[in-house]
């Protein structure tokens, strides 16, 4: 038993790494496109093109929130916030650079347990 609990409180999503990594993403050179929703007035095709739209903002609010389960949870609303950038950007754009700069920053930070 006490070995399963063990590994239990290792696996057990830790809000503080997130809390912390989304922080220095926020501040990053780098995360200006990322900061708050995608403004709908400003680029009025994004909601045709775009089903689920997701930024540093809702994701900090999520986690302030609990809503996610566990850290792979995060992970995918990161990743989902970079690939609605990937679908709507030109990779040769400035927001598209920056969302390959910050892709790269967030994945060389995520632990790669697996
Ligand atoms: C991330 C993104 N993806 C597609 C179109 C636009 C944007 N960001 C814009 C560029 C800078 C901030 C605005 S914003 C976030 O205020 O709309």
């Amino acid at each position: 038993f006490c070995k399963s609990v063990s590994v239990h409180f290792m696996l057990q999503f830790k809000p503080s790494y997130c809390r912390n990594l989304l922080c220095e993403m926020e501040c990053h050179e780098h995360a200006w496109p990322f900061l708050l929703p995608v403004n709908t007035k400003q680029f009025p095709q994004y909601k045709k093109v775009i089903k689920s739209p997701m930024d540093l903002s809702t994701i900090k609010r999520k986690l302030h929130e609990n809503s996610y389960k566990c850290k792979e949870e995060f992970a995918s609303d990161v990743r989902l916030m970079f690939s609605n950038c990937e679908v709507f950007n030109e990779d040769d754009s400035p927001v598209g650079r920056a969302g390959h700069h910050m892709r790269g920053y967030f994945e060389q930070r995520w632990p790669q347990l697996t």
